[in-house]
């Protein structure tokens, strides 16, 4: 039967990457998703942004919401100090089998908590289920009209801090235009927008920063 393109993905950095070299591992997606085929990882151009915010926050406690094929959870989690801790939710269960292997053969599985599931189910039994107070850092790349419901659903069960950073990919290709304008207009937010490019193509995206003033 005819293979998926995850399945496909993960060959390519199992062939084209080091095991234990998260930035192999980066560069084997990066030139797969380039030249053979496209995929919906954040990417090369989007991906320097979001380690920048990374590197200048140096986070304990991050969640990244769509996990995919673990591109960006290897990025994140490869800049994290010891003993920080990345949860990551994937709902779709034949993506988070790939993402595991992906996670694993870059050496990171120490740092990362792959759950399975919905995002409006996990989020309000986060302190209970992981010992998780607030995030530091959350990076929003799931389905584009959750991104709103499951930033009130995180304030609303207290795991958001003064100062806590969140970063949403996607806001102009597919777009998140409520989620857009709640962070804009919300006096709990400050809110930036760094403009770049849909990973992999022309076509314009961007990533907006939005840091919770509680
Ligand atoms: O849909 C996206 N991501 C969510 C995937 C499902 C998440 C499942 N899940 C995980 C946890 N809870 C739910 C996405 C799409 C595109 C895109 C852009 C242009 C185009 F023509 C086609 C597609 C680009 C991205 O960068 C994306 O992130
Ligand atoms: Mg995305």
């Amino acid at each position: 039967t005819k293979s998926t393109r995850p399945q496909r993905l993960l060959k390519a950095v199992q062939k084209h990457s080091t095991r234990g070299d998260p930035q192999s591992v980066i560069s084997a997606i990066d030139h797969f998703c380039r030249h053979r085929e496209w995929a919906m990882n954040v990417g090369d151009e989007k991906g320097s942004i979001l380690d920048s915010v990374v590197s200048e926050l140096n986070p304990e406690k991050v969640l990244e919401l769509g996990t995919y094929c673990g591109y960006s959870t290897v990025r994140i989690a490869r800049l994290l100090p010891p003993g920080a801790r990345l949860i990551t939710l994937e709902f779709n269960a034949d993506y988070a089998a790939i993402a595991r292997q992906v996670i694993a053969w870059a050496g990171l599985e120490d740092k990362v908590q792959l759950v399975e599931g919905a995002s409006g189910d996990w989020i309000p039994r986060m302190k209970e289920h992981f010992g998780i107070e607030t995030f530091d850092f959350v990076f929003l790349d799931h389905w584009k009209d959750r991104y709103l419901p499951d930033t009130k659903l995180m304030e609303d069960c207290g795991l958001l801090r003064k100062g806590t950073v969140l970063l949403a990919d996607n806001v102009i290709c597919p777009g998140v235009p409520d989620y857009l304008e709640y962070v804009r207009n919300s006096l709990s937010y400050k809110s930036c927008y760094f403009k770049s490019h849909l990973e992999y193509t022309k076509a314009e995206d961007g990533l907006e920063k939005s840091v919770f003033l509680g």
